[in-house]
């Protein structure tokens, strides 16, 4: 995701100002310039970059700084409002409740990913105990209705749609009346797209709006459209009330700032992001969270909310339980590659910890990801329950690594760099020691919980240095009323 890039690049701007002895007009002025660069390059519309600048100068005045205050940190949580400013257009969408009906039609160009999007957002509430249903609308584009009944099937959502029927208008209304005779609380209907923004398409949409009353119009945006995105998203909102956004395909090479004028051309924000063209490539987008991530902040939130989605509930108190204890032994290792072969990637989560990345299971590269689990799988297989059972990576003499790469036929260098990737994750896991950690639904207890001394272990050191080190991380805690607003800076807060 090029988003990254953009994320490291302002990084790094940050961190050229931290090294700066003394923090004054012109040092603020290159770091800014610095960022803007970064952003014009992810295709972010030069007036927002323009607006941002400007805001941050008028947030940070020299002039009204009395002498003392720690600049870098005003500064940085300057720059880290404005961007959040950017993806949040200040109200919420709407939200459909569960056991309530709900309508959403779906709008965009054609190959946006509009019909995938359909199926995944229908999975995302399916997995949450809705009755999602989904009916295709798309009379343009032949093969619209195989595509959404393949997926819609694959995931045994039920569907509605037809092959001789030719009124888009007519097919919503009918599958609407019908999916609400069924009791289902999650209508989403996939409307047709065109190449490019054309009267036909825009006239057939407000038709289908009209007959059809949405609760929600979601927008759904290819995140390569670049430069394009602000007027794109500015036609469909003017022709439909478009209420939010979802951005595909951000796991590609699309710079992806055109996400950000999607969110500025419709005033509506950016509720999922689609990562991957399978069902659950598909994550919940949320400000806070994603600039911490954007910034190498880490997302603890996000991290505790895929333990709860990938971990088997009666797992989820004993692993947690650990976790706090800062304890973490091969057989832990052993479970969680054997959770994240049977539910998918654990590199999603390992992404959300401070300082750690995504490189745990690269994306597009997770089949060989996969086998290597699986290697290490077969030699765990091979060790004694006393092995399994120590944290102490010592007790792994040669004779016991000569005997476990002949009991499962693998080299003793691979047993090697098992044990080592078993210290790279129990040092990783270590740094978890004495945290509270909250129920589902508490999420933004854990960031709440969440002590100086903990911050200053998870963040990358980089990071720390540029707050001003551990005094700086206590004053800034302190100095930021509290809890509440340090836990959504480093993205917590409540969802
Ligand atoms: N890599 C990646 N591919 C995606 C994502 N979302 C959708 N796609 C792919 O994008 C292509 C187009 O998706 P569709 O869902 O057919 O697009 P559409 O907007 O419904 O197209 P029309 O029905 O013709 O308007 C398909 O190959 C999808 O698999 C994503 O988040 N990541």
């Amino acid at each position: 995701m090029v988003l990254a890039q953009l994320g490291g690049s302002i990084a790094r701007a940050l961190q050229q100002m931290s090294n700066a002895t003394i923090i004054d007009e012109k040092v603020l002025s290159d770091c800014l310039n610095e960022i803007s660069r970064a952003l014009l390059q992810a295709d972010v519309q030069f007036k927002m970059v323009r607006e941002m600048q400007l805001n941050i100068k008028r947030i940070v005045s020299f002039d009204e700084l009395a002498a003392g205050h720690n600049k870098r940190r005003i500064i940085q949580k300057a720059i880290f409002d404005e961007l959040c400013n950017m993806l949040d257009p200040g109200k919420p969408s709407y939200t459909p409740k569960k056991g309530k009906t709900s309508v959403v039609m779906f709008v965009g160009l054609q190959g946006s990913g509009k019909t995938t999007t359909c199926t995944k957002y229908a999975y995302y509430h399916q997995k949450k105990g809705w009755k999602p249903a989904l009916v295709c609308a798309d009379t343009f584009r032949a093969g619209a209705f195989d595509q959404l009944k393949q997926n819609a099937t694959k995931a045994k959502i039920p569907f509605y749609g037809s092959y001789m029927e030719s009124d888009p208008v007519k097919i919503a209304v009918e599958g609407v009346e019908r999916f609400k005779k069924e009791n289902c609380d999650l209508l989403i209907i996939d409307t047709s797209g065109r190449h490019k923004q054309e009267a036909a398409l825009f006239e057939e949409m407000r038709q289908v709006s009209e007959a059809t009353k949405p609760d929600l119009v979601i927008f759904v945006m290819d995140s390569s459209i670049g430069q394009a995105a602000f007027d794109q998203a500015q036609a469909f909102k003017q022709n439909v009330p478009v209420g939010a956004v979802i951005v595909t395909k951000m796991d590609g090479h699309a710079k992806g700032g055109g996400a950000l004028s999607a969110v500025a051309a419709t005033k509506s924000p950016i509720i999922f992001i689609g990562t991957g063209e399978h069902m659950d490539e598909f994550e919940v987008f949320d400000v806070k969270p994603f600039v911490s991530r954007l910034l190498g902040m880490g997302d603890w939130s996000g991290f505790m909310e895929k333990i709860h989605e990938v971990v088997p509930t009666d797992q989820q108190p004993e692993l947690l339980q650990k976790l706090s204890e800062g304890t973490f032994t091969l057989r832990i290792m052993y479970e969680q590659f054997q959770n994240i072969l049977n539910m998918g990637s654990l590199g999603q989560v390992f992404s959300m910890i401070p300082g750690f990345n995504a490189e745990f299971m690269p994306k597009g590269r997770e089949k060989e990801s996969q086998a290597r689990i699986k290697r290490f799988m077969t030699m765990m297989d091979s060790m004694t329950n006393e092995e399994l059972d120590s944290s102490n990576p010592k007790l792994f003499n040669e004779s016991r690594i000569m005997r476990i790469a002949r009991g499962s036929g693998r080299s003793v260098g691979e047993v090697i760099e098992m044990l080592e990737e078993y210290k790279r994750l129990a040092k990783l896991w270590s740094k978890m020691k004495g945290l509270k950690i909250p129920k589902k639904g508490e999420m933004s207890a854990l960031s709440r919980n969440m002590n100086a001394q903990h911050m200053s272990k998870v963040l990358p050191p980089q990071m720390l240095k540029q707050i001003g080190g551990m005094g700086g991380l206590q004053n800034l805690m302190k100095q930021m009323g509290g809890s509440k607003d340090l836990s959504s800076m480093f993205g917590g807060g409540d969802r």
